[in-house]
């Protein structure tokens, strides 16, 4: 029997309505075999390869969601111009040999009536949560429908959105999820820019201004690792760096304990390096850790 709509010449099923995917999902669960879950919104590059490998290294069978979801998008922000590359990504996604993809419409998501959503708590107050109000709301929401119909052993997250992976680590542990989430490293450019799907909005001089940020954050890390200076000192330092390479402004650059994201204050303890700043019209993050 079919389920969801096929493509013609691609290996892997899609799914379009939630009762395809809960057939396939409860089939395996049947045949004892573990499920991995990889949410994306798409345009999917090396970084979310990256992940659907893990998850393929972590259980019998993958399913990855492809899934712009407008409730984590304020008005002001670029939901409508979030880069949209479904039939690639569905070939990204058959040659790493994913299982099943989920490729809902908004309103097979949120349909006519939805009202019930989750709230983030103190993790996604700061950072992003500052920055882009209801973001966390949105996503905790989203990856909890994600959790509920998937029903994963396990569901894998990229570093490159720490912040998220905190947020939806303590989502899974508060409301009885279930599910083990997996942090994945963050992959870089040789240059060390972290792949992102939005780097394609990038002029190419910006693209030439954007190694600058993961640059500023390994300098302080290195220095801050050694207690060679303090973060107060730190953080104003990287900022002028960045502004100076070229960005329009940094929205944070922050340091932060890496389990409750409250402000480290004082060099030689465990921290992590998190910022956004802006590059034309690019919003890109990035984060990394002081050992
Ligand atoms: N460079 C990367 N390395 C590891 N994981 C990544 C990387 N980029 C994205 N991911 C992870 O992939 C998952 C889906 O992210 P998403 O589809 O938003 O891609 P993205 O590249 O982060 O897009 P954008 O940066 O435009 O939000 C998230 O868990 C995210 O952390
Ligand atoms: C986790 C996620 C798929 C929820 O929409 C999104 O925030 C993302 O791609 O990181
Ligand atoms: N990768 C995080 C999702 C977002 O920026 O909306």
């Amino acid at each position: 029997m079919s389920i969801g709509s096929g493509i013609p010449g691609l290996g892997i099923e899609v799914a379009r309505v939630p009762e395809a995917v809960r057939r396939r999902v409860e089939a395996w669960r049947a045949a004892g075999e573990t499920v991995a879950l990889v949410p994306t919104m798409g345009a999917l590059h090396e970084g979310h390869r990256t992940l659907v490998r893990s998850a393929r290294a972590g259980a019998d069978r993958v399913v990855v969601s492809i899934f712009v979801n407008p409730r984590q998008f304020a008005p002001t922000e670029d939901f409508a111009t979030y880069p949209r590359t479904e039939n690639a990504d569905l070939e990204a996604l058959t040659e790493e040999g994913a299982d099943l993809a989920w490729v809902p419409a908004p309103d097979v998501v949120y349909p006519p009536g939805f009202e019930t959503t989750v709230k983030a708590g103190p993790l996604g107050q700061p950072m992003e949560g500052a920055h882009r109000p209801g973001f966390f709301d949105g996503v905790a929401t989203v990856v909890a429908k994600l959790f509920a119909l998937v029903r994963p052993h396990r569901a894998y997250f990229g570093e490159k959105d720490f912040q998220q992976l905190l947020v939806v680590s303590r989502m899974a542990l508060d409301l009885d999820l279930g599910v083990e989430v997996v942090p994945v490293p963050t992959v870089r450019e040789a240059d060390g820019l972290a792949l992102s799907s939005r780097n394609v909005h990038l002029s190419p001089e910006d693209r030439a201004v954007a190694p600058a940020l993961h640059r500023t954050m390994a300098r302080m890390a290195a220095r801050l690792a050694d207690g060679a200076s303090a973060p107060e000192a730190e953080i104003a330092w990287g900022r002028e760096r960045i502004l100076e390479a070229g960005f329009a402004g940094v929205d944070y650059l922050d340091i932060r304990d890496p389990r409750t994201l409250e402000p480290v204050t004082r060099a030689g303890v465990p921290a992590r390096i998190l910022v956004a700043a802006r590059l034309g019209t690019v919003r890109l993050i990035d984060n990394v850790s002081v050992a």
